[in-house]
């Protein structure tokens, strides 16, 4: 069965003369296990498609399903238990003023889940955290360990789905590659699936199965990852964006697409 599905999604922002159609007919099939990662050029749609999914606009059309469930435009709670969002700027998701424990405990609350001293210890050392980390507040934490606390948010109901918004670009590149590392970690021990946004070719061959191509909001390529890798990319603005980012590469070896 499939985890995440997209099915003629389409969305518009505004009305009459100001309407601007951003997603067209989107169709998007995410396997259970599976990461798969959006990619195209800026303003194509794709952070579009994840807030969707995440019940954050309602007034899309077409399809969309999680486990194959159909989801409706108001999403029941239970729909945050298997559906998460993990944000690329790590300071800005989280509350300046809620300690790292309040920011796990509160989804616990929300959903009624009790143990709850015993989860924020156990997420916090899935993220590589410890319990020193609880009381402290965002400010007191690095980039990379701040991504740590959302990414621990985002888990502590144990989701299937992780829906992540280019989780990496807002960090140290020295850092970067840890959380990466941590995600793939996760997805294989927690059995997650991951519909990833990036615009990081690098970062699809290094986390992402499969990807799909992304341009004024309509997909027009999708392939496996490896093939992305191995120049096997049909469509000329995909291979326009690979040759783009091994221009990058160039002058960044890290983020050579592998
Ligand atoms: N709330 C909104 N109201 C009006 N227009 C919006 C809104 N959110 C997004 N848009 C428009 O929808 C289009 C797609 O935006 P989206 O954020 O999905 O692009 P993106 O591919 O994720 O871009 P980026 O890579 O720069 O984040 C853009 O033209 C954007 O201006």
């Amino acid at each position: 069965m499939s985890m995440i599905q997209a099915q003629s999604l389409n969305l518009s922002f505004g009305v009459g003369a100001a309407c601007n159609q951003v997603l067209h007919d989107v169709d998007l099939t995410v396997e259970d296990g599976e990461s798969f990662g959006l990619v195209g050029e800026s303003g194509s749609g794709k952070t579009t498609v994840l807030r969707c999914l995440a019940g954050q606009y309602r007034h899309w059309s077409g399809a969309l399903s999680i486990a194959g469930v159909p989801l409706q435009h108001k999403l029941p709670k239970e729909h945050f238990r298997k559906v998460q969002m993990v944000f690329q700027d790590p300071y800005g998701s989280l509350h300046p003023r809620h300690t790292i424990d309040t920011a796990l405990r509160e989804p616990l609350t929300i959903h009624g889940l009790g143990e709850r001293d015993d989860r924020i210890n156990d997420i916090l050392v899935k993220v590589g955290l410890n319990d020193s980390f609880r009381y402290r507040y965002p400010h007191q934490l690095s980039g990379g360990q701040r991504q740590r606390v959302a990414i621990a948010r985002a888990l502590i109901l144990e989701p299937r789905v992780l829906l992540l918004d280019e989780p990496t670009s807002a960090l140290d590149v020295s850092v970067q590659a840890e959380i990466l590392n941590l995600l793939a970690d996760l997805r294989q021990r927690e059995k997650l699936t991951y519909l990833m946004v990036t615009h990081d070719l690098g970062v699809v061959s290094h986390l992402c199965d499969k990807v799909a191509v992304m341009q004024q909001g309509r997909i027009v390529e999708r392939l496996d990852s490896q093939a992305l890798s191995q120049d096997l990319a049909s469509h000329d603005y995909t291979r326009m964006l690979v040759q783009a980012s091994r221009d990058f590469s160039a002058e960044s070896p890290r983020m050579a697409l592998v």
